[in-house]
């Protein structure tokens, strides 16, 4: 077991246990809206929830449709830190800065970059916009082919780019998982940590789960179409809600009656 993990184990009440969203708690879809929570997933959340210090989740969705998608609103205590921290959602309130400027320009101007793209999609959550290549002809070919005009509109804009599994975002500067976490971790004065993604927008976290000087864990929800080092590799969704039961099973073995 990692030192990571028997930190928590050993003390759950100083624990931060942090999860992305989209192909970590979720199964990747075709269709951005189609995403839905891993069936154990709420409940998996729920027991955890009662057993940890805090559970947060840490996705580039808007936090309420993580909520949402998540049946999220159904754990008790939990934090969702949408748009890659810039929004927070918790016990059903919502806080968020007012949406960025430069983000009318790219909605005149992203269709244009689009349109000769057969299958590319325009997914816009209100303080950013995503530009979707997995139901293209050839989706590699064409997420490639937006990477210089998506720049350019990012540097016209002020807006920053974020790449991700056949995704281009542009989305707000200045925030990222890492800072969200860090902040949150120190919010929560954090004993342990356990943060578990599955795309390169998790890359900030797990970075920031080593910066933290903590006991951690970084955890990634593995598939064919991306590999990154961490301390610990599952099967995806299914995976990641099998170790967190293995967790809650653990600590509730450890509770006093
Ligand atoms: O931070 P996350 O919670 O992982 O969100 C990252 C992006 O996830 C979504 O896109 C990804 O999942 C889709 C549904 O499975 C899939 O079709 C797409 O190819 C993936 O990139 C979401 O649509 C984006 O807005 C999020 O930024």
């Amino acid at each position: 077991m990692t030192e990571g993990l028997e930190a928590i184990l050993d003390d759950p009440a100083g624990a931060v246990i942090g999860l992305d969203f989209d192909g970590t708690l979720a199964p990747i879809v075709p269709d951005p809206e189609a995403a839905r929570i891993h069936p154990a997933g709420p409940g998996v959340l729920a027991r955890l929830g009662d057993l940890v210090g805090s559970l947060v989740v840490v996705t580039g969705r808007p936090a309420g449709t993580a909520v949402e998608y998540g049946s999220l609103a159904r754990v008790p205590g939990l934090v969702v830190l949408g748009h890659y921290g810039l929004e927070r959602w918790e016990a059903g309130r919502l806080t968020a800065p007012p949406p960025h400027p430069g983000l009318d320009l790219v909605r005149a101007e992203l269709p244009r970059l689009v349109a000769g793209l057969a299958g590319a999609r325009i997914e816009d959550k209100g303080r950013s916009v995503a530009v979707h290549t997995r139901r293209a002809s050839a989706p590699q070919a064409a997420l490639d082919a937006l990477r210089e005009p998506v720049g350019a509109l990012a540097a016209a804009t002020g807006l920053a780019v974020e790449p991700g599994k056949f995704v281009l975002e542009l989305r707000p500067p200045g925030m990222d998982k890492g800072v969200a976490l860090g902040a949150f971790l120190e919010e929560r004065s954090a004993r342990s940590v356990l943060f578990a993604g599955d795309d390169l927008g998790d890359l900030a976290a797990f970075a920031a789960v080593r910066a933290s000087g903590l006991p951690g864990v970084t955890v990634f929800s593995g598939s064919a179409e991306l590999s990154v080092e961490a301390d610990l590799v599952v099967d995806g969704p299914s995976g990641v809600v099998g170790l967190l039961g293995s967790i809650a099973d653990a600590l509730s073995a450890r509770r006093p009656v």
